[in-house]
Parts: structure tokens; sequence; C-alpha cells
């Protein structure tokens, strides 16, 4: 089987403290990236919504208009800081997610952005599977009162590395996604999420796991830490699972940068042991990764 990842790569989630201030924000995820980066790490990923707090009622507010690209300054101060945090930190940096304003549909998303060593914004996702939820007496959760959804499936390829998948939160509940990443050959899932003390607790560490066992990768779910004053707790920890479903790191409720070394090794280890990847039976069932898919769409 040809390597999927080529070279080893450190991984660091910054499962940062955010408020409601953004120009703090922002500059919270400087000095947390930047440590990261001093730590070894090449691959940087900030958590869901990590310029604002989460909620419907604050989309419109700290929205960002990205389009066309680049934006300017003053609409995007968000992009511009991760450009050139990118390049400062000399690291692949994922900005987990901020919301985003569309002018040209009047559209908002909830939207992550993937920059290169250089600053360059090489890739971007939006949420595709919005958050609409109701567990009575728990949690009511509506995206879609404010959000459309994205809508294609988000690969990237890093030169050096080898290529990983980017999705939201809610995206992790939806399997068909990671396994269309997996078999369009990544070593790694990465979902920026903020789940919450129901959903988390239920759901969140399961989720991570299972979507690394299917499929035999590494999976990173990246949550802002944990505030009780917020009108929307975050569950935090932040979590790297290995192609095993092993958990390999992962963080407490509050902020904290954690780190995982990834390598080729133990994906082959793993699919060596137990080799899904020749036994699947596309006689009985559909490979959902082969036929229409959009990769493309804006
Ligand atoms: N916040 C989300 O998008 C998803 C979530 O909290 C959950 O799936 O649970």
């Amino acid at each position: 089987m040809a390597a999927l990842l080529k070279r080893p790569l450190k991984l660091a989630l910054v499962q940062l403290a955010t408020g409601s201030d953004k120009t703090a924000n922002l500059s919270r995820a400087r000095s947390r990236v930047l440590e990261a980066a001093q730590q070894g790490a090449s691959l940087i990923v900030l958590p869901e919504c990590f310029n604002s707090p989460y909620g419907c009622q604050y989309f419109p507010k700290y929205a960002e208009t990205l389009l066309p690209s680049p934006p300017s300054n003053e609409k995007a101060p968000s992009f511009h800081a991760l450009s050139a945090l990118a390049k400062e930190a000399n690291a692949y940096l994922l900005g987990g997610s901020i919301p985003e304003y569309e002018t040209s549909t009047e559209k908002y998303f909830n939207t992550s952005l993937m920059f290169n060593p250089k600053g360059e914004l090489i890739a971007t996702h939006r949420k595709v599977h919005l958050f609409d939820i109701d567990i009575p007496g728990k949690i009511t959760f509506k995206e879609s009162e404010i959000l459309s959804p994205g809508n294609k499936i988000t690969l990237v390829d890093l030169p050096e590395y080898g290529r990983i998948a980017l999705a939201i939160c809610y995206d992790i509940r939806f399997p068909e996604l990671a396994t269309i990443a997996a078999r369009k050959q990544c070593f790694l899932l990465l979902y920026p999420g903020a789940f919450n003390l129901t959903t988390g607790a239920l759901h969140w560490s399961l989720q991570a796991r299972a979507r690394a066992m299917d499929n035999q990768v590494y999976v990173g779910l990246c949550s802002p830490a944990r505030d009780m004053e917020a009108s929307y707790n975050a569950w935090g920890h932040s979590m790297v699972v290995d192609p095993n479903a092993a958990v390999m790191t992962e963080a407490g409720e509050s902020e904290e940068v954690v780190y995982a070394d990834l390598n080729e090794d133990k994906i082959q280890e793993t699919r060596k042991g137990i080799p899904l990847q020749g036994q699947r039976r596309f006689d009985v069932y559909p490979d959902v990764s082969e036929g229409k898919i959009d990769f493309e769409r804006a």
C-alpha cells in the first residue's frame, strides 16, 4: 500500500478560551499558535468559532466577508490574522471556523480556513450539516435559523505530508464524509467542533473514535475551552485519536494546547492487522466514495 503520510507530523490542537472581544480572541489565538509552533507542531488547529462566541445570535455580528478572495482587511480581519500567523509560525494553520457572510447571496456560513506556511489560503470548508437539534429539557439549537449549509467535501493536499479532510463539528455525525475522505487517501480527518455538556458527554469521544476505527485514519477534534459564563457551554476535551481508535491525547476543559505525533507506521500496522481495505463488498452494497461527489463547489 502506498504511504498516506509521507513523513512524521506533529499536530497541535489549540483549545482556545474565546470571549466576546474578537480582537482579544485573535490575539490569544496568536500566542497559542506561536507556542505550538515553538513546540515543533507543523499543523496547528484552532476551534470552531475561535474568533467569536458560538450561537445564532452572534453569527451576523462577527461575520466576515471572504469573497472575492483575498478580502480586504476591514471586511475580514480574521482571514488576515490567520494568514500572517501561519507565515510567522511557519506551519499549516486551520482557523477552525469563523462566521462568514457572502454578499452576493446574502447568506451566512460557518466556515473554516486553511493556510499554508507561506500564509496562502489553500482551502475553505463551509459546515455542510447544520446543527439543528432539540433534546427536551437539555438543549435546543437551530443553526439553520441563520446559517446556510456548505455543499462540498473538503480534501486538502499538504505536499510534504499527504492528504487531509476538513469538516466542522456536526459534520462528524455523518460518517459518509469520513468514509469518502478515507477512501480518497486521507491520513487525517480534522473536525474543529463545539459539542456541549449534553452531547459532549454522550458522543464526543465516541464519534472521534468511531470515525477513526471505521476508516483506520487519524482523527483530530478541536473544541473551544469551556466557559460556564457563556450562553453556550462548549464541551472541551479536544483530542487526537489514532487509526486503531486509541485516544493519543485529550485536553481537559480549560484553555490548553495538546499535541500528537502522527506517523505512517501506525496506519500501516492497523490496516495490516485488520485489513478492511481489501475486504469491502461493493458487490453487496455501493461504494459511497464513487459517483458524483462535490469536492469543488464554493
Ligand atoms: N455544535 C455542533 O455543531 C454539533 C454538536 O454539538 C453535536 O453534534 O453534538
